[in-house]
């Protein structure tokens, strides 16, 4: 089997190196390879390598930068997973894409199911939900994994920049109201891998392709997630200028950015685990996992 992986220095495109290279040929590119946005590069390139599947965890991730550079998010968003879907159907390949609790409006307790409606709130949510809608029109083998609050040891993320605040500043003050599950970059990689090798050993004739909620299971919010964070740097050893109870909870509105952010990204998981027999671990062991290998 041969895979066209995107992104690969990415946080998923990274672990995803990994967790594909028993199973498959795995040719990764990243910006330097194929620039996402140019759309001829990215067919010519599809058509070059004839993948069987592609594995595209390539977007444009930086939220409130989106608000103003629209045009270019949508590029690599929602054209870039289209053309994908269009070239992987001419060639009988499939497309596993990733997207966000971003979709969603966010109000409310309720675990949001796959089937609810959508109505993103920033630009980064808009461009991930037309990407999706893109993608499943152009491509029937494209499978969709709707994620929340990404942490790895490679890449960006909330919780590096956590350790690096509490490490410099004498004061940490962070949203309480927004609630989610952080999930590992890691286990994502892990679930990818465990299905593409469903569709290698048992052909994707019957392989139920579509869209599922993956998050790690239990709930936090952004202020007890930074908590979590520095007390496991604390433990690690790692000196804090910030201690876990000098962390400020605060809302919404003591903080503001360009992007609105949802109050409300529990995803409902239930469709995944059933259809695919898999478990889902517990947020605090994939965020301490990666801090071990940060620390
Ligand atoms: N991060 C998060 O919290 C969440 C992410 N997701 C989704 O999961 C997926 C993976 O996210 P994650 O790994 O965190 O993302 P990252 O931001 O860590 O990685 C994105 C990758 O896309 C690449 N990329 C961006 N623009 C282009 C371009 N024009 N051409 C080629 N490559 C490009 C980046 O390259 P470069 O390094 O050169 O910029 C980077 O390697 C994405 O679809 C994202 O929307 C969903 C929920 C939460
Ligand atoms: C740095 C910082 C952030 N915050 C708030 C802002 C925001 O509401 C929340 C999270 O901040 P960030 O900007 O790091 O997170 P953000 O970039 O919004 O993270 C999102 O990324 C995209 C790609 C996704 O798809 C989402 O699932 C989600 O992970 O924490 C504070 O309250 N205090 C702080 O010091």
């Amino acid at each position: 089997m041969r895979l066209l992986l995107t992104g690969c220095n990415g946080q998923v495109g990274f672990e995803l190196q990994r967790s594909l290279a028993p199973l498959a040929e795995v040719i990764a590119v990243d910006r330097s390879d194929c620039d996402l946005a140019d759309a001829s590069a990215l067919r010519a390139l599809i058509q070059a390598l004839k993948p069987d599947g592609i594995i595209n965890p390539a977007a444009y991730t930086a939220v409130d930068k989106a608000e103003s550079d629209a045009a270019l998010a949508k590029k690599i968003n929602v054209d870039a997973p289209r053309i994908m879907g269009e070239e992987a159907s001419k060639s009988g390949a499939f497309v596993f894409h990733y997207s966000t609790d971003y979709v969603f409006e966010g109000v409310g307790e309720q675990f949001y199911k796959e089937a609810d409606e959508t109505n993103p709130q920033n630009v980064y949510g808009q461009t991930k939900m037309d990407g999706e809608q893109a993608l499943l029109t152009a491509c029937a083998q494209s499978l969709i994994i709707r994620t929340s609050w990404v942490v790895g040891a490679h890449g960006g993320n909330f919780a590096k920049t956590m350790l690096k605040l509490a490490s410099e500043r004498e004061t940490l003050s962070v949203v309480a109201d927004q609630f989610g599950a952080p999930t590992s970059a890691a286990l994502l990689a892990d679930v990818t891998a465990q299905l593409v090798g469903r569709i290698k050993h048992q052909g994707d004739k019957k392989f139920p392709y579509g869209l599922y909620h993956v998050v790690a299971a239990g709930v936090t919010n952004w202020h007890e997630y930074a908590r979590f964070v520095i007390e496991e740097a604390i433990k690690a050893g790692r000196p804090m200028k910030v201690s876990p109870e000098m962390v400020k909870s605060i809302t919404t509105s003591d903080y503001p950015v360009p992007a609105k952010r949802p109050a409300n990204s529990r995803l409902d998981t239930t469709l995944f685990q059933n259809t695919f027999e898999l478990c889902l671990p517990h947020w605090k062991d994939g965020v301490s996992h990666v801090l071990q290998q940060i620390l």
